[in-house]
């Protein structure tokens, strides 16, 4: 497994080196993360953060495994992020991110903040942002437009209706089917052409149970950088919440949460933002917000 890792990690970070090689002597944004462990209970801390916005959560398009960059809002909120981190004294040994590069340029970014990019980073497609099928670089307010927001809404934030699948004579299908990073997995059986919220979390919780859950009993302090629904995902899980109950449920981009976890890896305290609730509120009704109409 650790030896998949690394080659992972070489693969997906070398890449983009635009933000990896200002950080790292060793080439590999070997990183990082975020739980302080509360040895003295056997509880465990996790943090989470969506990343910061990217150039589509900008243009309100669909994006899903579209591999969209920061936008420099996105950049400035996962510095943000890391400050808040740092001044919190946050320090972490294992992090976990998605093969996307949005998801991998605010742990890095983060971990900067924190001078701690040493630290190993765990790169998986399993946290890579749900699978938007055909709706992948649509308008979602012009989709709301036209099937109507119920519909969007529906999309977006149902437990189990998929979107439409992405058919291969779509714009994006080429360029994400056949990017090599995908080549030694997901299988072509696992690979989605679309994906709903139980989907996602159907290939998403394997890696949270078997490598997550492990490297938290051994006392290692994990962050997770992923998307708003690979995450939703993992809290719907943690906190056993309702298909009705997630469906409310919107992240905002580059605000860091915790988890408190017993020994049973159950909540004791969820979904803790580091931010000030006020911004947290409004952060998550414009995410809640882009699926109108205008
Ligand atoms: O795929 C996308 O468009 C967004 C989430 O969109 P919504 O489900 O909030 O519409 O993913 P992320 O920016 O977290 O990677």
């Amino acid at each position: 497994m650790l030896n998949y890792f690394t080659k992972s990690i070489f693969k997906a970070i070398i890449r983009p080196k635009i933000w990896c090689t200002s950080i790292s002597k060793k080439n590999v944004c070997t990183a990082l993360h975020a739980i302080k462990k509360c040895s003295t209970t056997n509880n465990y801390r996790v943090v989470m953060v969506r990343h910061g916005e990217s150039e589509w959560n900008e243009k309100n398009l669909f994006c899903g495994w579209y591999d969209a960059k920061l936008s420099p809002k996105g950049l400035q909120e996962a510095v943000n992020a890391g400050k808040t981190l740092k001044l919190n004294n946050y320090v972490f040994d294992v992090a976990h991110t998605s093969v996307l590069q949005r998801a991998q340029h605010t742990l890095c970014t983060i971990l900067d903040e924190l001078d701690q990019v040493e630290i190993p980073v765990h790169v998986t497609w399993r946290l890579n942002e749900r699978h938007y099928g055909g709706l992948t670089g649509l308008d979602k307010s012009e989709t709301a437009a036209k099937y109507g927001e119920k519909q969007v809404k529906v999309w977006r934030r149902s437990f189990d209706t998929p979107p439409p699948p992405m058919e291969k004579d779509h714009a994006y299908y080429d360029q994400i089917v056949k990017d090599p990073r995908y080549t030694d997995e997901p299988s072509g059986k696992e690979f989605p052409m679309f994906e709903s919220l139980k989907l996602t979390i159907e290939r998403t919780l394997p890696y949270w149970n078997e490598v997550i859950v492990p490297q938290m009993k051994l006392g290692k302090r994990i962050i997770i950088a992923a998307h708003g629904n690979s995450l939703r995902g993992i809290i719907k899980y943690l906190d056993n919440l309702s298909d009705d109950t997630i469906m409310n449920l919107n992240l905002p981009t580059g605000i860091p949460f915790e988890y408190t976890l017993d020994e049973n890896f159950k909540p004791i305290v969820s979904l803790k933002f580091l931010g000030d609730a006020e911004t947290v509120k409004k952060a998550m009704a414009a995410v809640a917000s882009q699926g109108k109409a205008k």
